[in-house]
């Protein structure tokens, strides 16, 4: 079976983003909105991908107060999303909080929390007061996310075995900074190549400039599913 690739369709408009969806089948990957597209184009763009089929990972990442995110959720859950996200690290309550918004929802999108970003290095983490390894800080944000009954973490693919020995398989483990061999890792810092990821135990690889920005995005795209589709 061919694996989903999650492609991040980080566009400043709508336009160039719907651009490249043109060009893809819901049947061949799923599609993640972030911030920068979100802000610019909102709802009414998320809408549109779902209405066309596809599942989308709608990653805001929310960091709040516990009755903010809680409320955030149900809206976000309201666009008919495949899945959605918070930050681990706004503690027990507020994912909780997130947790029980959407139980009773008629179709609840998956909901995930989020570690430690991949953009972050030990070194990163030190200066803001965390002076465990990101592999440490990860295992403890992600326990603590499986306690509070979310479906899965965004981590790194470097750390996706452990997490699989220490969680089980009943988890998600959603992974970006995904980096075919060859390619700049640009800003992210603790990457994986995608059979190695799959390999490692994730179960969602997220790609996205190696796709969005190769000459030929679905040949990208066609070419990483070919190098994976053993694993
Ligand atoms: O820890 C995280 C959480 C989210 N992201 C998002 O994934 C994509 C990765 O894009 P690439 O171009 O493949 O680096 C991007 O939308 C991030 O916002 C992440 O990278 N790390």
């Amino acid at each position: 079976m061919t694996h989903k690739i999650i492609v991040a369709l980080d566009f400043a408009d709508a336009a160039s983003a719907l651009a490249l969806v043109e060009r893809f089948d819901p049947a061949l990957c799923r599609l993640k909105v972030g911030k920068e597209l979100f802000t610019v184009a909102g709802p009414e763009l998320v809408r549109a991908l779902v209405a066309r089929g596809f599942e989308v990972f709608l990653d805001l990442k929310f960091h709040d107060i516990p009755n903010t995110v809680a409320a955030a959720c149900r809206a976000a859950a309201g666009l008919g999303v495949w899945m959605l996200n918070v930050h681990a690290s706004g503690g027990r309550r507020m994912m909780t909080a997130a947790q029980q918004a959407l139980v009773d929802m008629p179709q609840r999108p998956l909901l995930i929390a989020v570690t430690v970003l991949t953009s972050m290095s030990a070194e990163d983490l030190i200066e803001v007061g965390v002076s465990d390894a990101p592999a440490d800080q990860v295992l403890r944000l992600a326990r603590l996310s499986q306690a509070c009954k979310l479906d899965g973490v965004v981590c790194s693919a470097q750390e996706a075995a452990m997490l699989r020995a220490d969680l089980g398989g009943d988890f998600r483990l959603v992974t970006p900074g995904i980096r075919p061999a060859g390619l700049d890792a640009g800003d992210q810092r603790r990457v994986m190549a995608p059979a190695e990821a799959l390999r490692a135990g994730a179960t969602d690889l997220v790609i996205g400039r190696p796709i969005t920005t190769a000459a030929d995005p679905l040949a990208a795209l066609r070419q990483i599913q070919s190098d994976i589709q053993n694993t």
